[in-house]
């Protein structure tokens, strides 16, 4: 469970994320949802201690993540999956990972062949492509088999069978009784695998609903046949800040 509260980070230029409090239940997937520079990274790293507050806070089964003694093992996350050794291979950083983790070397085979990287494992991390390196990062994440994650737009750069795999692997996490939060901006696929949504604009909280009850809120004047994205579209306009020109 992640619990968030009063969450405020403030930089010279402004509040990023502004008395944020929700709470992530585990069992199933909960959609960390905003536009863009909402606010959404910057509450993903004050969970994850990179960050630290500048009022309020975040807590993880309870703790904050940075005095977790094995975090790998209670919090598996997927930030920037490019931020990787470039000459080190996949199954290198998995290796060095687990080390530093305390987490035995079966571990590393069962995630490469959990993500479908085993036939990747000796690429090196500058070769690889954008979806490979979504994949090693969400091995990453489960390499301490996690009861939280934290997955940061994981859907980026796969293709449409890793769109799929993905969505059933997020699924799959939540039946198994884990805390699963996870950032889009793909309303669609969202529609398809999260239960729950947390919305936020401009740092500061919009919705923390089913999304069921998400999109029935939210629906237009005729009430039915809403989407996912129109609701997303309907609740968040007042709070975008970089609109494209000709856009409604
Ligand atoms: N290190 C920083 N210094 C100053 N401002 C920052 C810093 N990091 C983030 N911000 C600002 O905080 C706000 C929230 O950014 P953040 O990246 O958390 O949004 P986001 O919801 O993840 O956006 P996106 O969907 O575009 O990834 C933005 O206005 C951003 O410019």
């Amino acid at each position: 469970m992640i619990e968030v509260q009063h969450l405020t980070k403030r930089y010279r230029g402004g509040t990023a994320v502004d008395d944020l409090s929700f709470a992530v239940e585990p069992g199933r997937v909960t959609g960390f949802l905003g536009p863009n520079g909402a606010g959404k990274s910057t509450t993903i790293r004050l969970i994850l201690g990179l960050d630290r507050p500048s009022a309020g806070s975040a807590v993880v089964n309870g703790r904050p993540y940075t005095s977790l003694e094995r975090p790998l093992t209670a919090v598996g996350a997927l930030l920037d999956a490019g931020d990787l050794h470039p000459t080190r291979s996949v199954r290198e950083h998995l290796r060095w990972l687990a080390r530093t983790n305390g987490i035995g070397e079966r571990r590393v085979g069962e995630v490469l062949e959990a993500t479908g990287m085993a036939g990747a494992a000796r690429k090196r991390a500058k070769t690889l492509s954008l979806g490979m390196k979504q994949r090693l990062g969400v091995a990453a994440a489960l390499l301490g088999d996690p009861g939280v994650l934290i997955l940061d737009e994981p859907v980026n750069g796969l293709d449409p069978e890793g769109v799929v795999w993905i969505r059933h692997l997020m699924k799959g996490l939540a039946a198994e009784g884990r805390t699963v939060l996870v950032s889009s901006h793909l309303m669609s696929e969202m529609a398809l695998t999260a239960e729950h949504l947390v919305v936020i604009g401009r740092g500061r909280l919009l919705a923390d609903t089913s999304t069921e009850d998400f999109i029935a809120a939210h629906a237009g004047a005729d009430g039915g046949g809403a989407s996912l994205e129109e609701a997303f579209m309907r609740l968040t306009g007042a709070s975008v800040e970089f609109r494209s020109g000709g856009a409604r």
